[in-house]
């Protein structure tokens, strides 16, 4: 068996994706975006893949919103099976190698000489507070697929003037060194990724970070769209959640893009767990049918976010 994770190697996806598989025979494959994650599970090449939902400083990961809007329906049976929590530190790292290798002395005297920084998207606005400083407001901006990629882009850059907001493990894999340490906005910074699966695929436990059935909530997550011409319907359709004794959690939204300014919905909710779990989701979804234009269940799994 197979989890996609999104590579280069040393991402925080894989990270990720070694926590949730360590002591099973699956196999973790790294792949260059989160639509070939997709495609691979959606195909069965993959039985699993692991992709980050969001972060606790900066929100929804967009692309994996539009992914699980999947308005062309290619993604049919990918549900949302497992949830896991990763702690997330970002480096600034830059290539100090060679002969005539640059040193600088310091963090000040190296901003001087980067021209371009390189992460993920996702990691700009985890670093906000950092990347503010007066000594950075020059520096360039470049996004890169990962932070991984990033820090592998920058191992290429003999001059050292190009860094990546990157990982640890990201710095040790590129052979890249540290100019700053944890510059996320929040100590508390983590990251809540998805494992993805096709709807038979039973989670291996090791993916359980609170051991088995501890914690006994489930959580769903099920986006719909509604007629937004008429008063009340959003109200109509959020009312099916407290109807089914579901607790809703979270809402995004994304552009349907079958016309400017309607949405797709994404509710996240959650039941303390009873017998007929995957009949409550299904008895929601036949109700809200009745009040939504469209609607789909993308997945429920175990909470596993650790009690405070
Ligand atoms: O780019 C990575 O390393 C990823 O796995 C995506 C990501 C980026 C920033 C924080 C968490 C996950």
């Amino acid at each position: 068996m197979k989890a996609a994770y999104l590579g280069p190697k040393a991402s925080f996806s894989h990270q990720a994706a070694l926590e949730i598989f360590r002591d099973t025979t699956i196999q973790v494959e790294a792949l260059p975006t989160f639509a070939d994650i997709f495609e691979g599970v959606q195909s069965s090449q993959h039985q699993y893949g692991v992709v980050p939902f969001e972060n606790s400083s900066n929100g929804s990961v967009v692309q994996l919103l539009d992914l699980l809007a999947d308005r062309q329906m290619k993604y049919n049976d990918v549900k949302v099976c497992a949830e896991h929590y990763l702690p997330v530190h970002h480096q600034l790292l830059v290539r100090l190698s060679g002969q005539d290798a640059w040193r600088p002395s310091g963090l000040e005297e190296a901003l001087t000489h980067v021209k371009k920084f390189y992460t993920h998207p996702q990691a700009w606005g985890q670093c906000s507070a950092f990347l503010s400083r007066n000594d950075c407001k020059h520096i360039v901006r470049q996004d890169s697929s990962s932070t991984s990629e990033a820090a592998r882009v920058v191992s290429e850059n003999e001059a050292g003037t190009c860094a990546a907001i990157a990982s640890n493990l990201a710095a040790e894999e590129y052979g890249l060194v540290r100019l700053a340490d944890s510059i996320e906005d929040k100590g508390d910074n983590t990251t809540r990724f998805f494992i993805v699966a096709k709807a038979d695929i039973s989670v291996p436990k090791s993916a359980l970070q609170n051991g088995i059935g501890s914690s006994r909530i489930y959580k769903s997550l099920v986006s719909f769209t509604i007629d937004h011409d008429s008063p009340g319907t959003l109200a109509d359709a959020l009312s099916i959640f407290k109807m089914h004794h579901f607790n809703l959690t979270s809402i995004n939204t994304r552009p349907s893009r079958l016309r400017p300014w309607h949405y797709i919905f994404f509710a996240e909710c959650e039941q303390k767990h009873h017998q007929h779990q995957a009949d409550a989701i299904t008895n929601l979804i036949s109700d809200l049918e009745n009040v939504a234009m469209s609607c789909r269940n993308l997945g429920s799994w175990e909470d596993q976010l650790m009690p405070v």
